[in-house]
């Protein structure tokens, strides 16, 4: 497969969130040079968590197109992230997604985060996989409950 570039933008930091959680996080991040996701981690300034995200061709549903259980995996790790990356030991309990349009595999898009409400141990993310330009493919609600250190 021919080089991805997953570059960020001026003034993001690159993150090694999934290191957060531990090795046991691979399904969408641990295969970096493999045909199913390429992901970079970055910071913003703002501290919010945001990916940029290769859909390869073992994500695909539809014809040329992403399948939405790969989208939810993508969400669900990321949104997921975006809450530990603030200093919330999580699972996810919830994941309410909206898919708006087909994603065409095989491009980089981004996944922007943002803790919208934390409430006792609940904490609220939302998310949207996106061109980071102006079109949205999926946006998510995610509810992450704090859990005990194991
Ligand atoms: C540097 C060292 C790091 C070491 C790390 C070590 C370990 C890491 C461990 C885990 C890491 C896990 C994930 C990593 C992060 C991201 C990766 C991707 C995310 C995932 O892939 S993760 C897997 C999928 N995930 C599950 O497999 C969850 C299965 N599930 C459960 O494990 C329980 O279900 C749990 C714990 C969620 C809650 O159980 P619980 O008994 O602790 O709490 P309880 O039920 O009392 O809920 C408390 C309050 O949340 C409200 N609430 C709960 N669930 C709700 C729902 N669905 N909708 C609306 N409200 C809900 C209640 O209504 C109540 O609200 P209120 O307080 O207001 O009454």
């Amino acid at each position: 497969m021919s080089e991805v570039d997953l570059s960020g933008e001026k003034g993001w930091q690159p993150f090694d969130a999934p290191a957060l959680v531990g090795s046991s996080l691979r399904f969408v991040s641990g295969d970096p040079e493999g045909d199913r996701f390429r992901v970079s981690y970055y910071r913003k300034p703002d501290s919010a968590l945001v990916a940029r995200i290769w859909f390869g061709p073992e994500t695909e549903g539809p014809p040329e197109h992403a399948h939405g259980g790969s989208m939810a995996a993508v969400l669900d790790e990321v949104l997921g992230l975006a809450a530990w990356s603030a200093g919330y030991a999580i699972v996810v309990a919830n994941l309410n997604i909206n898919f708006r349009c087909l994603l065409p595999i095989m491009q980089v898009v981004q996944v922007d985060t943002e803790i919208v409400s934390v409430d006792g141990r609940k904490v609220l993310v939302r998310g949207k996989i996106w061109d980071g330009q102006e079109k949205v493919y999926t946006e998510a609600d995610c509810l992450c409950i704090e859990i005990q250190a194991v």
